[in-house]
């Protein structure tokens, strides 16, 4: 066996990343404790994990990586039973949504030179290793936190290692990354509880809201089924990010208020014009434009014969090929023909010419 690998938690996003880490390391030995034993038998039933642990034991001993995927509370509290264990080679990460709380422990314990901190900035309101893959995390911005007193090597050496489980992986300060995330990802997930529980206080007795409840009230809110015990704790771990940020977003409604109550034409226009402008000009693909890749996604029936159409279409017209197969992510859970180039002008030339073929193209 090559590399030990332990986890700590093995729900949805530690399961996610033990089943690509067997996907694309197939000989490195897996092993995780859960205080579920259930899913601990299911993991090494499925054969995502060779040992299941009792506890933080032993078997922790010699890791080169140990992944704590619990909730957060828990990833901190487990911190000093690991400490006996972790050789100075060892890379000690979390997945946890909240970076400082933990980062702050780590320098109290004395844990620096172990410690970088991780989050894979993707997931779902599901929960659990029952519906962990490995594609959760593949094309998924992935963010490092090294603490101050890790050597470069290893901030290196876990970069590497994440672009291989194919996420992207970017560095971040814990404190910046608890106030980017704490707008992008934990105010919105407060306003679509928030707005879930509104309507079921305010419905009719018919309960007319909740049968006539439309696309756009399903499309932001779909975040609102979410583990409680998972953002109960986000919420109390990046208390002070957060209590800002609502207080600035109330006033943000507070505005749209005084718009409403005034009619005025020219406040209201501009609000859902300056949203529309903003969101469109959002990549739909979570690489953004930090990682650019020249890479188009077109349906096929036949997947045999329909690639090496495709393929012959583009030779004919000197277009290179970078890469080409299908995939299943998590914008296209059912499988799609995935065509990479080596630039954009490629790349755009090769969708006018495949939506010539009457291909289907989704240039994301
Ligand atoms: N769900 C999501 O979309 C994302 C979650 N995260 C972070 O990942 C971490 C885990 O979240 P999920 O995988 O979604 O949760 P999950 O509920 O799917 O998995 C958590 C796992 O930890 C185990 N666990 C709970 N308490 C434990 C304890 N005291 N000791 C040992 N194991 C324990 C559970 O049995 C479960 O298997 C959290 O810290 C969360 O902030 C990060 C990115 C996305
Ligand atoms: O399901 C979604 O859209 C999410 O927002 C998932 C998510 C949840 C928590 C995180 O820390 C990161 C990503």
């Amino acid at each position: 066996m090559a590399e030990k690998i332990g986890f700590i938690g093995l729900g949805l996003i530690g399961g996610s990343i033990a089943k690509a880490i067997r996907q694309y390391f197939p000989d490195y030995e897996l092993l995780a404790f859960d205080k579920s034993k259930e899913t601990l038998a299911l993991a090494v039933q499925e054969g995502t994990i060779h040992t299941s642990c009792s506890s933080i034991d032993e078997n922790f001993r010699g890791c080169s990586y140990i992944f704590l995927c619990a909730p957060i509370a828990y990833n901190t509290a487990y911190l000093t039973q690991l400490k006996d264990f972790l050789s100075p080679e060892c890379i000690l990460t979390d997945v946890g949504s909240v970076k400082t709380s933990i980062h702050e422990e780590v320098i109290r314990l004395g844990m620096e030179e172990n410690f970088i901190g991780g989050h894979p900035m993707a997931g779902s309101e599901k929960s659990g290793f029952v519906n962990s893959k490995p594609v959760l995390i593949e094309n998924a911005y992935y963010i490092l936190t090294p603490s101050a007193k890790v050597l470069k090597e290893k901030v290196e050496a876990y970069r590497n290692f994440v672009e291989a489980l194919k996420a992207l992986p970017i560095i971040l300060d814990y404190e910046e990354h608890d106030y980017v995330t704490g707008t992008i990802s934990h105010l919105p997930h407060i306003i679509a509880s928030s707005l879930v529980n509104f309507v079921h206080d305010t419905d009719t007795k018919d309960e007319l809201m909740k049968s006539l409840a439309a696309g756009g009230f399903k499309d932001i809110t779909r975040i609102a089924s979410s583990s409680p015990i998972m953002w109960q704790q986000i919420c109390l771990k990046n208390k002070k990010n957060i209590s800002r940020i609502l207080g600035d977003y109330i006033e943000v409604l507070k505005r749209a208020k005084d718009a409403v109550d005034e009619e005025s034409e020219q406040q209201l226009y501009s609000m859902f014009e300056d949203s529309k402008d903003y969101r469109d000009s959002m990549p739909n693909s979570s690489a953004g434009p930090i990682k650019k890749r020249f890479a188009l996604y077109c349906d096929i029936i036949d997947e045999a014969g329909g690639i090496a159409t495709i393929a012959t279409i583009l030779a004919s017209n000197n277009i290179s090929i970078k890469n080409i197969g299908i995939v299943h992510n998590r914008e296209f859970e059912e499988g799609v023909l995935r065509i990479e180039f080596y630039d954009e002008t490629s790349s755009s030339k090769a969708a006018e010419l495949l939506k010539k073929y009457r291909y289907i193209v989704y240039e994301v």
